[in-house]
Formats: structure tokens, sequence, C-alpha cells
């Protein structure tokens, strides 16, 4: 690979690509589900935006975390860990990703999707990521801007904060529980190594399955919200408690004494199948009715 390519994939990786891939589906999912229209133009910048909002506040995270970083199995190739990108030029980079973002969405979104990506990267980058030092509690509160993409897909639409937008809000909070427990019982030693706080090292595993259990209760009690508030329809909601069910039950085996030690990352995956899918069926389950003509 040339030096050219490999400083640009640099660049990307400090994004956390694949995680900010993720991030838009959320976000895409929000514009889908929220009741009303929008334009092309905007519908482009919503998601344009949000990705450079996510990218912005992924790279602030690791400028801060550039030295513990190196610390860690799972990130000591990261572009600033290893010093393969200079710092200063990350920080323009995040700076630049963040203000055009917030600008483009001010512009050719709302007010107040632009105010809520802007909360969202400062939480992120400000508050969740040196907390993570702190306190395990660190997780709750970054579950906050990592809640944030279905939301600004949704106030993309409707310009307002309401109940249906919150619930699923909700859902995306819910759900980082449950994700994030299962890393952090199979990256204790890093977490550990690094300074990190994470339940399964401070109150050991058995504690941080239990909370990845009620957790996954409230996760499913949450999209089953989503029927009422009418942003999913009956096929939503068999497909949501089925669905719902199945990742309840994987983390209940996480529970038992004599379970297999790859239950964490098997769990992870879980995770990572759960979100999509259950998105995917409240998708489905609009373009079904509206195929059936009600
Ligand atoms: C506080 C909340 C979150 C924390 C602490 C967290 C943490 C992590 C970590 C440490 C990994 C790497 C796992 C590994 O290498 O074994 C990961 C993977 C992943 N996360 Fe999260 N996550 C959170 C929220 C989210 C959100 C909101 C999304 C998107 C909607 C997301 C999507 C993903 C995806 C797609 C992966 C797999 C791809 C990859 O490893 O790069 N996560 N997460
Ligand atoms: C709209 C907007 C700006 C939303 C923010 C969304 C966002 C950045 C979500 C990601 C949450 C996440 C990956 C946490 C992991 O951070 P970590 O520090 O635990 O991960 P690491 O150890 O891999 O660095």
């Amino acid at each position: 690979m040339s030096q050219k390519n490999s400083t640009f994939q640099d660049y990307i990786e400090l994004s956390k690509p694949r995680i900010s891939f993720f991030c838009i589906l959320m976000t895409a999912g929000g514009v889908i589900l929220a009741p009303g229209n929008i334009d092309f133009l905007s519908f482009i910048m919503t998601l344009f935006g949000t990705s450079l909002s996510v990218a912005s506040a992924n790279t602030f995270n690791m400028i801060y975390e550039r030295k513990t970083d190196k610390l860690m199995r799972r990130t000591r190739y990261r572009p600033l860990a290893t010093g393969r990108l200079k710092v200063f030029n990350a920080v323009i980079f995040a700076t630049a990703l963040g203000v055009s973002s917030i600008f483009l969405l001010a512009i050719y979104v709302n007010i107040l999707t632009a105010s809520l990506a802007f909360i969202a990267i400062f939480a992120y980058s400000l508050i969740y990521t040196p907390l993570k030092y702190k306190t395990p509690l660190a997780l709750v509160i970054g579950a906050f801007p990592g809640a944030m993409p279905p939301l600004l897909g949704w106030t993309a639409v409707t310009n307002k904060v309401d109940l249906p937008g919150l619930v699923l809000f909700g859902v995306l909070f819910a759900w980082q529980m449950p994700h994030f427990i299962a890393i952090a019982i199979y990256h204790k030693e890093d977490y550990t190594k690094a300074g990190i706080k994470v339940v399964s090292a401070i109150r050991g595993d058995h504690v941080a399955k239990i909370q990845a259990v009620l957790w996954t209760i409230v996760l499913i009690g949450i999209s089953v919200l989503l029927v009422p508030l009418q942003v999913g329809g009956l096929i939503y909601l068999g497909f949501s408690v089925i669905l719902g069910v199945w990742f309840l039950r994987l983390s209940i085996i996480g529970l038992k004494r004599d379970v297999l030690p790859n239950w964490p990352r098997k769990f992870f995956l879980a995770s990572l199948v759960y979100l999509p899918v259950l998105v995917l069926g409240l998708v489905a389950d609009r373009f079904i009715w509206m195929l059936i003509g009600k």
C-alpha cells in the first residue's frame, strides 16, 4: 500500500467505520419510521451530517485515549496509538468534521437535529470518554450519545422530540447495555490494564451478567412499547417478541455455571444481529401494511 493510501486508511480508522456505519443505519431507520416526509436533499444531508458527527465524536475519543489505547491488544494498532498520525492533525480533522456536521444539519435539516448532534458529540467526547477511567457508570452516560442516531433521523422529519422518538432512542439506549457488558467480560484484562473501570472488572462477571439479563428485559419492554405508539404494527410485535426471547435466552444462558467460555463473544455477536434485524422488522412492518393498503 502506498503512503498516501495508508494515511487515508488511518483517517478512516479514526472514525471507527463499522460502528459509524451501524449508527447511520439507525439514523436511516429513524427517518423512515418517523411520521411525515422529507425531501431527498434533507434525507441525504441527515445521513451525511450524522456520519460526520459520529466520525468527529469517535476521533475525539481516540485522541483522548491515544496513550491507554497502546495498552490494550484490541486498540494498540490504532493510528494515534502507534504514532502513524499526528495528534495535531487528528484534532483538526475531528474539529472540521464536527463543525461541518453541525452546519450541514442546521442548514439542510433543522436546528433541533443539529443541536442534538452537538450535544451527542460533546457528551461522548468530553463526558463519557474521561468518565470511563473513573466509574463503570460511564456506560450509562455513553449510552445517551450512543442512542442519538435514530432520534436524529426522527427529528430530521418531525422537528420535535416526542414520545415515539424518545422510545426509539430508548431501544438503542437499552441495547447498548448487553452489547457492552458482553465486550467488558471478554476484554476484561485489557480494560484492567488500561485502567478503564468496567462492571465485570469492578464487580465481577456474575454481577455483569445479571445486569445484562435485566437490561435485556428492559430492552424487550421498550421495543414492544413501539406498538401502542404506532411506530410498529402487529407484524413487528410478533417479530420483536421472538427476537427478544432469543436474545433474552442467550443472556440467561450466560448465568449458567458451566457456560462455555465463548459465551460473551457469542452474546456480543447476537447483539449485532438483534439491533439491525429489529429495525428491519419495524421497516418491513411499515411497508407490508402500506402494500396491503392500510
Ligand atoms: C456506550 C455504548 C457503547 C460502547 C461502550 C461500545 C463499545 C464497543 C466496543 C469496545 C466494541 C469493539 C468490540 C471488540 O472489538 O471485540 C464495539 C463493537 C461494535 N459496536 Fe459498540 N459500543 C457502544 C455503542 C454502540 C452503538 C450505539 C453502536 C451502533 C448503533 C455500536 C455498534 C457496534 C458495532 C457494529 C461493533 C462491531 C464492529 C467493530 O468492532 O468495529 N456500538 N462496541
Ligand atoms: C450523533 C453522535 C455524535 C452520536 C455518537 C455516537 C457514537 C460515537 C456511538 C458510539 C458509541 C461507542 C462506540 C462507544 C464505544 O466507545 P469506547 O470508547 O468504549 O470504544 P473504544 O474502546 O473502542 O474506543
